[in-house]
């Protein structure tokens, strides 16, 4: 099938890729001339595991190209895949404004039918908008041409993106006519493997579908978080408790891990937008209202304990910090608790040696020319002459650290483990250093 692919980011890179390695011919459009750029240089503009191999397989194939041209892309394909960034507004609102120009584009240009698909997580309604958009263009260059509107959100998570995408637990599509759901089913056919995997069911119920797995997976990590403060206070161990629960079924052991806060660029924005759609249409959000305000005093949760050990003024203080990323295996710092860690230590007079295996260019892109923050090629090397050593993410070589080396090298053995429910033998490890926190 023919398939055009409208933005190349974390979404649409990871589904052009896949779709045109299940034989479809692929084009992939961005209006950000220097990601494009990349791309045809053989690159990708993103670290994620697995991707750079299948972009280049379907490339040198003949399936995948890469275009700034809106209108090529407009015309490429049947089916037009919208997959643009819907950041939140000022009001926590989700921005349609780039979802709305590139349906704009398409009926600017479409010269025959086309499934229009939402893929960008967006809010109920927008179906419509995206309908009138386009036919609004189409009106206003006297077009008579055929389109559906479909709503297929995207579930996967970065890191695992490629795999998520290839292998997904259910593919959401929302439709309303026979033309567009028969293309969707063939479309997918090849990702169905054992079982069906397809759910087919409204636009508006695909829409929210999106936000309420967002809002209810945002919701188990905000509980587990508030739980294993109490649990600290207690005495008691929150993995053990999460062992403890997580083999009730009804619970289950996903989504379970304690840690600095959510992050990522999906989470905090699409708890915020559910909250603002509800309060539009008068109804209050309790629960994520305060699944919101746990996460935001989470990300402050190793600040306060540094400043337990180390007071208020942290004029002269130098720690480590390991892992900026968001979560392990990406580059994205969207959001990351690491930014919030950072922001208030170098606001309280300290400064940060920071490393992570991938996302130190995007932190220098954020943090600019800060003196009192620097980056390290290796791990060991931000320690030297640090007060204290601060694991921000749960990369895999931060799992079981040589605790000697850090002695050796941290003025005091003190280390603040913002991820350390997900590692029982650094736990156990840590124990025998001396730990501050
Ligand atoms: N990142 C994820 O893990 C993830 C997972 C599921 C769903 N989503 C949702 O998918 C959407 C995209 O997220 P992302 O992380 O891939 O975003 P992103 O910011 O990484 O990429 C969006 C891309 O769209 C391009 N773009 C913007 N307007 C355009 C236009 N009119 N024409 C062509 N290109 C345009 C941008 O230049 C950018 O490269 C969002 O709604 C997000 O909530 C994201
Ligand atoms: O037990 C856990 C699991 C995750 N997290 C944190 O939750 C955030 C989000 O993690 P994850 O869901 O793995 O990453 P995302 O790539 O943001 O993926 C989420 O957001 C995407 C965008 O909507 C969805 O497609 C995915 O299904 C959904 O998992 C990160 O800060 C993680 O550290 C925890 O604190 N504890």
């Amino acid at each position: 099938m023919k398939l055009t692919v409208i933005g190349t980011g974390y979404v649409g890179l990871v589904s052009g890729a896949c779709l045109a390695d299940v034989g479809n011919d692929v084009l992939c459009l961005d209006l950000d001339a220097a990601k494009i750029r990349i791309l045809e240089d053989g690159g990708i503009p993103i670290h994620e595991p697995g991707l750079l191999d299948i972009v280049r397989r379907n490339v040198e194939a003949g399936r995948l190209a890469f275009t700034t041209d809106i209108e090529r892309a407009a015309r490429h394909g049947e089916i037009q895949f919208i997959a643009v960034g819907t950041p939140p507004d000022e009001d926590g609102s989700a921005d349609l404004q780039y979802v709305l120009a590139a349906a704009r584009n398409i009926g600017r240009h479409m010269d025959g039918y086309r499934v229009i698909v939402d893929k960008s997580t967006v809010p109920v309604g927008t179906g419509d908008k995206v309908r009138d958009a386009v036919a609004d263009e189409l009106a206003a260059r006297g077009a008579h041409l055929p389109f559906s509107v479909v709503s297929n959100p995207e579930f996967l998570k970065e890191g695992a993106a490629v795999d998520d995408f290839m292998r997904p637990d259910r593919i959401v599509v929302g439709a309303d006519d026979e033309r567009a759901i028969e293309l969707m089913r063939r479309l997918y056919t090849p990702f169905q493997r054992k079982r069906d995997k397809l759910v087919f069911m409204d636009v508006r119920s695909a829409e929210l579908t999106k936000y309420a797995a967002n809002a209810m997976l945002a919701t188990r990590i905000s509980f587990m978080n508030e739980l294993a403060n109490l649990a600290e206070t207690l005495g008691a161990d929150i993995e053990l408790v999460r062992q403890g629960i997580g083999s009730d079924p009804r619970i289950g052991w996903h989504f379970l891990y304690a840690g600095c806060g959510y992050g990522g660029s999906c989470f905090p924005k699409d708890v915020k937008a559910l909250i603002r759609t509800a309060a539009e249409h008068g109804r209050a959000l309790q629960v994520l209202g305060a699944v919101e305000a746990a996460n935001d005093a989470q990300k402050h949760v190793l600040v306060d304990k540094i400043v337990r050990r180390f007071g208020e003024d942290l004029a002269g203080r130098r720690f480590a910090l390991w892992g900026l990323a968001f979560k392990p295996d990406t580059d994205d710092m969207r959001e990351a608790p690491s930014r919030v860690l950072i922001a208030e230590l170098l606001r309280r007079g300290a400064s940060v040696a920071a490393y992570d295996p991938v996302a130190m260019r995007e932190a220098e892109r954020i943090f600019g020319d800060e003196p009192r923050l620097t980056y390290a090629g290796r791990p060991k090397s931000a320690l030297e002459g640090a007060d204290a050593l601060v694991i921000v993410t749960e990369w895999k070589e931060f799992r079981s650290p040589d605790f000697d080396a850090i002695r050796g090298r941290l003025r005091q053995p003190v280390i603040f483990d913002g991820a350390s429910a997900r590692s029982r033998a650094r736990r156990r490890r840590r124990r025998r250093c001396g730990r501050g926190a």
